[in-house]
């Protein structure tokens, strides 16, 4: 590294600083060398229906960090947990609403099995690595050794006179912990100002949260230890059966497989309050721990005309559609090209999302394809490591891949393979396979058997349409005719 090289530093939400990063383990002498992890969480879906691309900015950012320390400490060194969130109210009603004539649970299992997958398939198409681990909430409820699971974290809250249960109901005392607030800086007396608890509440102070609910009739539930009175005055038989609240699920599987106190804990802007605040409660109160993480990172929103892209606003976009279908701007769009497209913003900054957006990050792709496509990869540059190593400076890491375009292609591919930017759409123009003249790849001679399809249904504008993408590419298309059949044929140059 040069020497104005600084080491890890990311923007802590926590200090609102921006902090150098000296792992844990690495500050643990009786560590071993071998055994040092960096130890990452990052809150990951609920899975009840397809991601929009708002959802895959965290996935694609952290999966940038993620490769990143893996470079800066060794591929074995980084533990990287991202949960699945598979309980939860809005799961209950989208299960009852696809599969009216199933058994709740099993319908459940069905909503959340199809999700899972078809967001592992998305975010696999955007380049990201599998998570070291990927712990499910319902995997994690209770009866986990070491006491691992939410219902003995829950007790141990209760103990510890951090929370309380009311007709089987467990909340967190907000009042129970000084220092309450100080992630999203709001003082517990704000927050109490003017805030009324509903007359059916079972909170004693407006910020108080739930640990743990009863379950209604059908509803998903596990036996619990409380609320036996108010079952049994309900007319119902048998233990009491209740469900865990968001927020536990997060502080119990981090400390299942990173520890009471771990390195990096990231997520969406929106997670700050309250979900990451009541993580924060939850663990330190249950471990006694000065600290959950030592790092918070948050990301900025994907926008749509300046407003959050949301579910709940109609104004999003899936992953899905806008990798499989020309719902948005007229045609489908390769992983990378997304990927790219939210990392030329800096992780912080809000995006705007925009076709234009997409089309840029195409055409720097294609830029940087031509020369680095088919070559075999050197050492990403120091340049490209210090901006990364600079909170993911994204604009200077952008400027670096233009400038190695000219100076190294081999340090560009292997800068390319580090951010995860995949370049098998754009193969085809690379200088190699124009040398070698090796046969196109097979993307590209789809592409041209299915515009000869199109030109023989009179399909002229989607025929247009494939011509003036592969042009985009550098491929210029030439169509003739065989002289012994008379058959419409295509043949293609590269062009600089
Ligand atoms: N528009 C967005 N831009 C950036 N990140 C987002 C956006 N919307 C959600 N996220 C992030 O996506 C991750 C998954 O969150 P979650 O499953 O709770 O999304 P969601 O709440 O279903 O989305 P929505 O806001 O559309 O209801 C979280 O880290 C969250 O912060
Ligand atoms: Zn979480």
């Amino acid at each position: 590294m040069s020497d104005g090289f600084r080491g890890l530093r990311l923007t802590n939400t926590m200090t609102r600083a921006k902090e150098d990063v000296s792992p844990l383990d690495w500050r643990d002498a009786a560590i071993s060398e071998a055994n040092k992890r960096v130890r990452m969480y990052v809150c990951g879906p609920t899975v009840y229906d397809f991601a929009h691309i708002g959802n895959a900015r965290p996935v694609i950012v952290f999966d940038v960090l993620f490769r990143l320390l893996r470079h800066l400490y060794g591929q074995d060194h980084v533990t990287y947990v991202r949960n699945i969130t598979d309980v939860d109210d809005k799961i209950n009603a989208r299960a009852a609403r696809d599969y009216p004539d199933l058994p709740l649970n099993e319908a459940i299992r069905k909503v959340t099995t199809k999700t899972a997958e078809q967001f592992h398939q998305d975010v696999a198409a955007l380049g990201c690595l599998p998570p070291s681990a990927e712990p499910r909430a319902t995997d994690y409820v209770t009866g986990r050794a070491g006491g691992h699971d939410m219902i003995s974290m829950i007790g141990t809250l209760i103990d510890k006179g951090n929370a309380y249960e009311v007709d089987g109901e467990v909340l967190f005392d907000v009042t129970s912990m000084p220092d309450y607030g100080a992630l999203s800086r709001r003082r517990l007396e704000d927050q109490q100002a003017g805030a009324r608890v509903a007359v059916d509440s079972h909170k004693r102070n407006p910020g108080d949260f739930v640990l743990w609910k009863l379950s209604s009739k059908g509803e998903p539930g596990w036996d619990a230890p409380w609320g036996q009175a108010a079952w049994t005055a309900s007319g119902r038989t048998g233990m009491p059966k209740g469900r865990p609240g968001w927020h536990i699920e997060c502080s119990v599987m981090s400390a299942a497989h990173l520890g009471e106190t771990f390195d990096i804990h990231g997520g969406g802007l929106d997670l700050i309050f309250p979900h990451h605040e009541n993580e924060i409660a939850q663990s330190r109160c249950a471990h006694g721990t000065k600290s959950m993480a030592e790092i918070w990172m948050h990301n900025g929103y994907v926008q749509v005309e300046g407003r959050k892209m949301a579910k709940s606003e109609g104004n999003f976009v899936t992953i899905h559609d806008l990798l499989h279908t020309e719902t948005f701007g007229g045609r489908k769009w390769p992983g990378a090209v997304l990927r790219l497209a939210m990392l030329m913003t800096h992780y912080r900054e809000p995006i705007d999302f925009s076709v234009k957006r997409l089309e840029e990050a195409e055409n720097a792709l294609a830029s940087w394809a031509r020369v680095a496509a088919g070559v075999a990869p050197g050492h990403p540059s120091t340049k490209l490591i210090e901006a990364l190593s600079d909170d993911l400076a994204s604009a200077a890491v952008v400027a670096e891949l233009h400038a190695l375009r000219r100076s190294d292609p081999k340090a560009l591919r292997a800068s390319l393979d580090l951010l995860g930017l995949d370049l098998s759409a754009f193969e085809a123009v690379s200088d190699d396979t124009e040398r070698a003249g090796n046969p196109l790849p097979d993307a590209v001679e789809a592409a041209i058997a299915q515009r000869l399809a199109f030109i023989r249904d009179k399909n002229w504008a989607e025929a247009d349409r494939i011509r003036d993408t592969l042009l985009e590419s550098g491929i210029q298309l030439k169509d003739g005719k065989d002289p012994r059949t008379g058959e419409r044929t295509t043949t293609f140059e590269i062009r600089r």
